[in-house]
């Protein structure tokens, strides 16, 4: 494949501006896939792409594009996933390109999606094509949103393209300013192989399947290949290209292409996402830059509700890490919850898609117990410590200091929510670390914040203040001292461990608190009087009671409905299904994550 007619690029977007609509369009004018074959969202609806209708993995797909010139092009268009806990996988999948589209909705305008996205193409030093979209629509202000462009991110408003994902218009423009605009890739094809791993996915039969960014190089069936960061090797069974149908094998890769191979590789950490492969005989001399294994920041307990359930657990875990390489879980005990796994995350989202596809795809019943960012010890001893489980954190009397991980982050905003924000990022414990006026009224702050503060409801916040106008962005600092204190949980004169969690000492009050209070709300009452404490070592800060039951729930139900009757006592069996008996007590399953809104919402 001559590389002078390869284009690979990305397609970005704030959500709902029409990506997926505009990528179907181009499948569709290329001939990718017959208009008989077509159906929407056909990129989403491969296979291994999406959950929730949220795209998680990066993917792609290689068609062939007629262009004006005569010429036929290969364009391999590679699909980036929105949100903040994968912006991982973004960053590797622009890493795997030239150049952007960036599409804008004629009728919203620039967006907080959009700046973040478009700064992680810049990162990059990509052309970024401005495509404004849905310009069919009767309210579409293509011109006004092509000078808004110009102005919040400095794109010339001559270079954005109008078009309509929906109607096609435009969008011959589009493939033809991919092939103009958007540099053909470089690199050496007799050079020793470098290929980014941008993706993988797991299949019963072939093994792990690395996708891959070719950036030097070949390779072909036979070659041994080894992984940069392990040094594992393997011999190659197949390469080859993504096709709208599915894997398409071809002879070879080379430099500046985009593919996958299989080479029987069985165990799913060998081949991680952002590490590089290379030819075992003939490494390259430096990895693809910037690699840093996905590391998971936020653990969580995940316990079955039916402790029979345990293998279950453990089994459905094991196959669903093979999808999911970023998810980390060791066996875990608690007191209150039995047996579990301690699992750890890449973000909130992550943690919770885990847990619904664990639920729904396998048929099981769990409880999850508040996430919590991994802090480290210093111990008296001299030895270091990391606590991925509030309630294993050491006496006090045995702790020389307690390390939180800091992120630096960054915020766009309009300027006119500048104050708001400064507001919320303080009362994070955020320091400011620059500020800077960008074009079009818009300001760049760039904060330290612990990681933990800003793991809840920040981002919610942050979008409310700015009615929806801030975007916001973070990354691992690194770790620094705090005045950190555990906050113990006893509920009816027990210490529930699963209830532990961590803060710095000034909320704990707060946050304790307003915890005891929404427990008390959320744990039945019982036949007795259940006093709920919180303490800081043996002190109590603070206190609730769960007043004793007086009457029972079909009390109210006097008169002969039986239908109402039963349909309260199946209610009432439902509840149970998620209930953990502590002691005498039983615990709900909110009760776990009362702890993340406990205090924390002052506004
Ligand atoms: N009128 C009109 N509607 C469009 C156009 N492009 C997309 N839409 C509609 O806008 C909505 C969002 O489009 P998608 O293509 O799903 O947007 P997206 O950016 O991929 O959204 P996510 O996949 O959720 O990130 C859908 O209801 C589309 O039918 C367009 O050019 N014109």
């Amino acid at each position: 494949m001559d590389p002078r007619r390869i284009r690979n690029f990305s397609i970005i977007a704030h959500v709902d501006h029409g990506k997926s609509t505009l990528a179907d369009r181009i499948l569709q004018m290329t001939h990718a896939v017959s208009d008989r074959e077509m159906r929407e969202q056909f990129l989403d609806s491969l296979e291994l792409e999406r959950e929730r209708g949220i795209t998680i993995k990066a993917s792609a797909v290689r068609v062939f594009y007629q262009a004006e010139d005569g010429e036929t092009y290969v364009f391999n268009l590679i699909d980036t996933p929105g949100h903040v806990d994968f912006t991982y996988e973004v960053s590797r999948a622009l890493a795997a390109v030239e150049g952007v589209l960036l599409v804008v909705d004629a009728t919203q305008g620039v967006e907080a999606q959009t700046i973040a996205n478009f700064y992680l193409a810049l990162e990059h030093d990509h052309v970024i094509i401005p495509v404004i979209n849905k310009i069919d629509l009767p309210n579409a202000r293509p011109l006004e949103v092509a000078m808004e462009v110009e102005e919040v991110l400095g794109i010339p408003a001559d270079e954005a393209i109008f078009a309509s994902g929906k109607t096609g218009e435009g969008v011959k423009e589009v493939l033809e300013a991919i092939v103009k605009r958007i540099p053909p890739p470089k690199g050496d094809r007799e050079a020793p192989l470098k290929a980014l791993i941008f993706d993988s996915i797991y299949d019963a039969y072939q093994g792990v399947i690395p996708y891959l960014r070719l950036f030097e190089g070949q390779v072909r069936p036979g070659d041994r290949i080894r992984v940069w960061s392990t040094g594992k090797e393997f011999t190659v069974d197949r390469v080859g290209v993504f096709r709208p149908g599915g894997l398409e094998a071809t002879p070879s890769l080379e430099a500046g292409e985009v593919g996958w191979l299989t080479a029987a590789i069985r165990d799913i950490h060998d081949v991680q996402v952002g590490d590089t492969l290379t030819l075992a005989q003939r490494p390259t001399d430096a990895p693809y830059p910037g690699f840093r294994p996905a590391k998971p920041v936020v653990f969580a307990g995940l316990y079955p509700v039916d402790s029979g359930d345990y293998q279950r657990l453990r089994e459905a875990l094991e196959k669903l890490k093979l999808n999911d390489a970023a998810l980390f879980f060791e066996p875990e005990t608690s007191e209150a919850l039995g047996f579990g796994f301690r699992c750890g995350f890449l973000g909130l989202l992550h943690a919770e898609i885990v847990q619904e596809r664990l639920e729904r795809e396998f048929g099981l019943d769990l409880i999850a117990t508040a996430p919590s960012v991994v802090y480290k010890v210093r111990l008296k001893s001299g030895e270091e410590v990391e606590i991925h489980n509030p309630a294993d954190l050491p006496d006090p009397t045995r702790i020389e200091e307690i390390l939180e991980p800091y992120v630096k982050l960054t915020v766009y905003t309009p300027e006119e929510y500048v104050g708001g924000i400064m507001q919320l990022v303080q009362e994070k414990r955020g320091r400011m670390r620059s500020m800077n006026y960008l074009p079009g009224k818009r300001v760049e702050l760039v904060y330290e914040v612990p990681f933990g503060e800003i793991l809840y409801d920040f981002h919610d916040r942050l979008k409310s203040l700015s009615r929806g106008y801030a975007s916001m962005d973070y990354e691992q600092i690194g770790y620094q001292p705090g005045d950190l204190v555990k906050v113990t949980i006893l509920v009816h004169g027990e210490p529930v461990d699963a209830l532990a969690f961590v803060a710095h000492r000034e909320k704990a009050y707060a946050i304790a608190r307003s915890l005891v209070d929404k427990l008390a709300e959320v744990i039945p009452r019982q036949q007795f009087e259940v006093p709920i404490q919180a303490a800081i070592g043996g002190k109590i800060i603070a206190r609730a009671t769960v007043r004793a039951l007086r009457k029972d729930v079909l009390a109210k139900c006097y008169g002969g409905d039986v239908t109402r009757k039963k349909k309260l006592l199946e209610k009432q069996k439902e509840g149970k299904k998620r209930l953990k008996a502590i002691g005498k007590v039983e615990v709900p399953q909110e009760a776990f994550l009362a702890v993340l809104s406990a205090g924390r919402d002052e506004s």
